[in-house]
């Protein structure tokens, strides 16, 4: 097998376009075990997500795992999946669309707006290929996660990086970090939150739940769990809501380690257990409504709130294609563009008024 990819057939030194590609988790191609099996095989294979030796851990996931959650957790997608398909790519693709025009109407139509899914499909592979055969040769990669953390952000990077490892001739890159303290996207999520509120009355509580990792990380300093609380201070400060009224919690454990605490679904149900009659709960660190959020948020801690004594679960919809949140993607991706906005595709009539205007001053080609 050839070590890099067959160029593009671009034609060399005109094709100058600048691109952004947004990158957002991944998920499985259909609700049924058959799509499951491979998805969770490539995304629990990843040394970043599952960080335990693999010595231990392939005949855990070959032998166990993937044996028996792709049967159950395709009858969880099967209860959220929409008609055009999975939640996650639908509104990744939707927000791709839209900050495509987002963009145009900013003043910056020659841009080429892209998606991929870190697992799964569109993959981050086929997507560059694309955007390098469109003549890409300056791509701003963003990650769909405001916090940072290893397990996510630092894997898109990382793949990103091996796809670069099999080009011939590479494209200039730039990431963004995070976006979990942006102004615009904090003023999404309380605008979303407000709108709610207009509508339906305020709660006892504002849970803000985000997905969880293993304790260990933290400890071994991924700053994600910093990022979630100050993502959670800045938006109940917005809120102008109380201390004791906003929770930041984390949900999704998956296995027996101890995770990020406190635990989503059991802080409900000690709040329900308490007499706190009304939750909103808010999950402000997923852009896309998806199985976490739909199934087990809007489902799971629903059901298990109420059948511990509470009387209203609001689930809160994630910022999806929410104007506020389409411009403060608008906004972010022009900030990190910066003077690659600037670098125009330099054209024969442009090439040649600067040759005619060195002539002008003396110089001799
Ligand atoms: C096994 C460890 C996992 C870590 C660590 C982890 C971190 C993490 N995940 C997200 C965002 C999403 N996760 C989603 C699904 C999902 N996550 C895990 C496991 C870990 N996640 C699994 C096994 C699954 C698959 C579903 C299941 O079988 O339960 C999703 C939803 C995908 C979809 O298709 O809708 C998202 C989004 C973050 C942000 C994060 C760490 C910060
Ligand atoms: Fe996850
Ligand atoms: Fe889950």
């Amino acid at each position: 097998m050839a070590r890099y990819w067959p160029e593009p057939a671009y034609q060399h030194g005109t094709a100058a376009r600048t691109g952004v590609l947004l990158v957002n988790l991944g998920t499985p191609d259909a609700p049924t075990a058959a799509a499951l099996r491979p998805y969770l095989k490539q995304f629990l294979s990843d040394p970043r997500v599952v960080e335990i030796p693999r010595m231990v851990w392939w005949p855990i996931l070959n032998g166990i795992i993937l044996n028996t959650r792709p049967a159950a957790s395709a009858k969880k997608y099967a209860s959220v999946w929409m008609n055009e398909g999975s939640p996650l790519k639908v509104h990744t693709e939707r927000q791709a669309k839209l900050l495509a025009g987002y963009l145009t109407k900013a003043g910056h139509p020659d841009l080429d707006i892209d998606f991929a899914m870190r697992y799964g499909s569109p993959s981050i592979a086929d997507r560059l290929k694309a955007m390098r055969s469109r003549g890409c040769n300056r791509i701003l990669v963003v990650p769909l996660y405001p916090q940072y953390s290893a397990s996510t952000t630092a894997t898109v990077v990382d793949e990103v990086a091996r796809c670069l490892g099999r080009m011939r001739n590479q494209p200039e890159l730039r990431f963004v970090r995070n976006f979990h303290d942006d102004p615009a996207y904090i003023e999404a999520l309380a605008r979303s939150v407000r709108d709610h509120w207009m509508k339906n009355g305020e709660p006892d509580r504002l849970v803000m739940s985000f997905h969880g990792i293993p304790r260990r990380s933290l400890d071994l300093g991924d700053p994600y769990h910093c990022e979630c609380h100050k993502t959670g201070r800045l938006l109940a400060e917005a809120l102008g809501l109380p201390r004791e009224r906003a929770l930041v919690t984390f949900q999704s454990r998956f296995g027996k380690a101890e995770w990020l605490k406190p635990y989503t679904q059991p802080t409900l149900e000690a709040l329900a257990a308490q007499g706190v009659g009304r939750v909103d709960v808010i999950c402000p660190g997923f852009v896309a409504d998806c199985l976490e959020t739909l199934e087990e948020i809007a489902m799971e801690c629903r059901e298990a709130f109420l059948e511990h004594g509470g009387k209203e679960f609001h689930y809160i919809p994630c910022l999806n294609e929410n104007h506020e949140w389409i411009d403060a993607l608008t906004r972010l991706s022009i900030a990190h563009l910066g003077n690659w906005l600037e670098i125009k595709r330099p054209d024969e009539t442009s090439l040649a008024a600067t040759r005619s205007r060195a002539m002008e001053k003396g110089a001799t080609r």
